[in-house]
């Protein structure tokens, strides 16, 4: 009987702190033992090129054994002489691997592209524990005759004593623990289960990891049966794809497999929009492989929609849905980051240095609105579908960067224009303006046939101005953030005064408001909540308009009454400042001055029903609507008498 070998003192605490915290996921054992052969197969194939040998047939074996409820894992990697078993797999956060990169390093020979080491804690191997009672390592070391066996329940020591071996390498043998009802061990025992946790973690690992699966074969001399028989046979399978895509150079790459990458992995049944594959050489090494889809992803406005990015480290997948990887205005990218250089924590679970996840999101951030606006110029077609789908985070973007960095965004954005009829970008806009017009104009509301006939928006035109029409919430607010474009103001044509009217004009317009002071103030009066009735040249046909002053524009008014009234809070009311504008020109406005000669009350009813059809234009509803059909059926009713 070999002798039993405590474990270090702190390595005893390690390990079970190991078994029992360090991992979330106790299926990623599989990954750290894949990892580790895959580092030890690499380390054998420099060995062998440094000691004149051909390295051939390297791989990772799998094999599964229900009856004695064994998972075993062998290599025909390095191996480890009976001081390395000692050494690496006594002494828990004792990494043999980080001791070669030292050693490599030294030698200068770390360059060596084929060397690219994943272990670094000396912890990765414990993870067995987590699902076997107990252990067994039967390895040989490259160059030796002599096997050792090194076996632990986690718990008690190992024992290591002298073995048999057929060829280099290391078998790991995992005896799994009994199922318990938090757990089914078992399934680790399920070829389909572990096909499936190799091609999600290992996938990229660069040797063939097999073992037998089971499949349907025609049994021979049946095929001209009339119904062919069939039987189950095992059959090695290699279960990992080796290559990355991403590894390959770009030139190697056809569209068609990026298309196909993208479906098989980003739940999508259409091609994506648009592909970005780029790799950054420096400090922080990185390659990106990212899609920016062709429709709006499912589920894309609920709350279960998971934002960001795959990572990888040395192609060794370490999560989904990798958040920092993304600015929150690009939620819609999906695809993954490798890197090399990543500080991973013990698990391998988290990063750790948020200044490497910075570094990269920055790249990102930046490789991705390069290519915007290179779509915006070549394939304007393009462009335009994708901002059907993505222009709201965009612009969310702008508003949430609250003014920081607005160059960043504000050639991408589109706004639907009166004069195109058709979506433009700010810049199209400037560059099209008389040489009299001072600023951008805009208006919002719901619909752009609606806005595109509403007086002012005319009147603009007819000046040869053009006028955004806005029909998404935020796009105000977006406005209003960037503030100008290229030194252009934004104005909304519905607020304030536009000062359009030439020296002549205006000083009529102050004249007629000047002698009918008297009127105007007394029809101010008759209508609660308006601060201002005026006469104005705004108007070309219609008799009025419900103007906002300067501040708060009706749009954001309602804006805000809906977020009051979805969160349930009570908020003190946001209101627009609220004018009265009435046309000079109109007929109704001969009427209100005859009659407030004679009948004031009169005055009063028609001012009231005037600011009621200024708030439904505006869209707003009428306080009292069936105060405001008695006055205008009585007001109608009076055209007989
Ligand atoms: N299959 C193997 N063949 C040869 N050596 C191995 C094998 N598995 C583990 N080792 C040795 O044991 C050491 C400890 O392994 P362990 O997985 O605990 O740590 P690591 O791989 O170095 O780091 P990490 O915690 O990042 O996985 C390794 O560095 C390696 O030297």
């Amino acid at each position: 009987m070999a002798e039993i070998k405590e474990f270090k003192a702190e390595s005893k605490r390690l390990l079970d702190m190991m078994i029992h915290s360090i991992y979330t996921h106790k299926e990623i054992f599989l990954r750290e033992l894949i990892s580790n052969a895959s580092d030890a197969i690499d380390k054998y194939y420099l060995y062998a090129l440094q000691n004149g040998q051909t390295p051939a047939d390297l791989g990772i074996r799998i094999d599964l054994d229900e009856t004695n409820r064994t998972l075993t894992i062998s290599d025909n990697g390095i191996g480890m002489d009976e001081e390395e078993l000692e050494d690496n797999l006594g002494t828990i956060a004792k990494s043999g691997s980080s001791a070669f990169k030292e050693e490599m390093k030294k030698k200068e020979e770390a360059e060596n592209k084929e060397i690219d080491i994943i272990g670094q804690f000396g912890v990765g191997f414990y993870s067995a524990f987590m699902v076997a009672d107990e252990v067994t390592v039967l390895s040989r070391k490259a160059g030796s005759e002599q096997a050792y066996c090194w076996k632990s329940d986690g718990i008690n020591g190992y024992t290591l004593e002298p073995a048999e071996k057929e060829g280099r390498g290391t078998t790991i043998i995992l005896k799994l623990k009994a199922d318990d009802d938090m757990e089914s061990y078992s399934e680790y025992l399920n070829s389909y289960m572990i096909s499936d946790l190799v091609k999600k973690y290992s996938d990229y690992i660069r040797y063939p990891i097999s073992m037998d699966v089971e499949t349907q074969k025609m049994v021979e001399g049946t095929e001209d049966k009339e119904t062919p028989e069939f039987e189950t046979v095992k059959e090695s399978k290699v279960l990992n794809s080796m290559t990355p895509l991403w590894k390959k150079p770009k030139s190697e790459i056809t569209q068609e497999q990026f298309d196909q990458f993208y479906k098989e992995h980003f739940v999508d049944y259409r091609n994506p929009l648009e592909t970005i594959f780029f790799k950054v050489e420096g400090n922080t090494s990185f390659t990106a492989l990212l899609y920016i889809p062709s429709a709006i992803p499912q589920g894309f406005y609920t709350r279960e929609y998971k934002p960001g990015l795959q990572l990888y480290s040395k192609g060794v997948f370490i999560e989904n849905d990798c958040e920092e990887l993304l600015p929150g205005y690009l939620r819609f990218v999906k695809g993954l980051v490798d890197s090399q250089d990543l500080s991973l924590n013990v698990s391998r679970e988290m990063l750790q240095h948020d200044h490497q996840l910075r570094v990269i999101r920055n790249r990102i951030e930046k490789k991705v609105l390069s290519e915007l606006s290179g779509l915006l110029k070549t394939d304007r077609e393009k462009y335009e579908k994708f901002w059907k789908n993505f222009g709201l985070d965009l612009k969310f973007g702008v508003y949430n960067a609250m003014g920081r960095d607005n160059e960043k965004l504000e050639n991408l954005l589109l706004f639907h224009s009166s004069a195109e009829k058709k979506p433009v970008t700010l810049e199209e806009y400037v560059s099209s303006m008389p040489e009299d017009q001072k600023d951008i104009y805009y208006i919002s509301g719901q619909s752009i046939d609606v806005m595109d006939k509403m007086p002012i928006v005319n009147r603009l035109k007819s000046k040869g101005f053009q006028v955004l029409l806005l029909t998404e919430e935020v796009d105000e607010f977006v406005l209003q953030t960037i503030g100008a474009y290229k030194e252009h103001p934004f104005k909304n044509a519905a607020q304030g005064d536009l000062d359009l009217d030439t020296e002549e004009e205006k000083e009529a317009l102050k004249n007629q408001n000047e002698e009918h002071k008297e009127l105007l103030e007394f029809m101010k009066e008759s209508i609660p909540g308006v601060s201002q009735v005026r006469l104005s040249n705004r108007l070309q046909d219609d008799p009025v308009m419900l103007v906002a002053g300067e501040g708060l524009s009706f749009e954001m008014e309602k804006v805000f009454q809906t977020m009051a009234a979805q969160s349930g809070e009570e908020m003190p009311p946001m209101k627009a400042d609220r004018i009265l504008e009435i046309n000079p020109n109109n007929k109704i406005w001969n009427v209100l001055r005859t009659e407030y000669a004679v009948d004031k009350n009169r005055v009063k009813e028609i001012s009231q029903v005037l600011y009621d059809q200024a708030c439904l234009i505006e869209g707003f509803p009428i306080e009292d609507p069936i105060e405001y059909s008695r006055k205008v059926v009585a007001l109608l009713s009076d055209l007989n008498e």
